[in-house]
């Protein structure tokens, strides 16, 4: 029997069903369902081209700035419809942020990378709260050792894995519920992508993360649920344990087992 506190910690943060998206004549992505736990990080694998991105860019409605891109079906965060015409894209994205494949900080201080979005969002009184804010989430990032000395240096003057760390830390700035990460350790050598996936871990005590990843090992090592698509559809969902050792579907055995992809 599961304790009281992890099956509250496993309540559905986001619930897709039948999402469907078209780029133009191209039916990138076919009747996705998922549920998304709170409190747990997801990966999302599959093939090149299967639609693992556009379905995360679904997530937070960055397909909306793809003039070609048509969503349709329904995700709910906490519930709530995330494409009702009364969200607003952008505190949209504040709760449900994103990391990108390659680094990409502001042409701004370290400092300002990480207060800019607590700025706009006018979610601090004072210079104080907002230095406060943005120590605490270097820290999270694991960067502040690295960083504390010279927060006015410009962001990207740091080394490509101490840039995503600074990503990072922009993104959990806005204290977001959610936080999506496209391949981000792709850019970064091994050491820096231990250092990220050490973090993941540890994000996950206070926000649910879904990361799209090439690489398997990854996933098994970060992830406590995995997503496997193919071809548009999303073929196999489960705990990630029974997706590597037992899965269900014979296509998602082929690509554990290297035969396709
Ligand atoms: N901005 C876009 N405009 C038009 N078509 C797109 C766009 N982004 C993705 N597609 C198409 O949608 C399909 C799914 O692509 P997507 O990038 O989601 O796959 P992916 O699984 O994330 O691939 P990869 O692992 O190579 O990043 C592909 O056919 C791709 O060409």
């Amino acid at each position: 029997m599961k304790l009281e506190r992890e099956v509250a910690a496993e309540t559905i943060k986001i619930q897709a069903r039948k999402v469907q998206v078209h780029y133009g004549t191209n039916h990138a992505l076919k009747d996705v369902d998922v549920d998304i736990l709170s409190k747990n990080v997801t990966a999302f694998i599959g093939p090149s081209g299967c639609g693992k991105s556009t379905f995360l860019r679904c997530l937070n409605r960055m397909n909306d700035t793809v003039a070609s891109a048509k969503v349709s079906g329904s995700i709910l965060l906490d519930g709530a419809d995330i494409y009702d015409p009364r969200v607003d894209p952008v505190q949209l994205r504040a709760k449900v942020g994103m990391v990108f494949q390659k680094p990409n900080p502001f042409p701004k201080s370290i400092y300002d990378n990480v207060a800019y979005g607590p700025k706009i969002h006018g979610l601090t009184r004072s210079k104080a709260e907002l230095d406060e804010v943005v120590e605490s989430c270097l820290r999270k990032a694991a960067l502040w050792n690295e960083v504390k000395d010279r927060l006015q240096s410009p962001g990207t003057g740091l080394s490509g894995g101490q840039q995503q760390r600074l990503c990072i830390a922009r993104a959990i700035a806005t204290s977001p519920e959610v936080l999506l990460m496209d391949e981000p350790c792709s850019a970064l050598d091994p050491i820096a992508t231990a250092q990220v996936e050490e973090l993941i871990d540890e994000l996950r005590s206070q926000f649910s993360v879904v990361i799209v990843t090439h690489s398997m090992q990854q996933a098994a090592r970060v992830s406590q649920r995995t997503a496997f698509f193919h071809l548009g559809h999303l073929v196999e969902y489960g705990e990630t344990g029974t997706i590597f050792t037992n899965p269900k579907d014979p296509r998602t055995e082929s690509y554990i087992t290297g035969r396709i992809g």
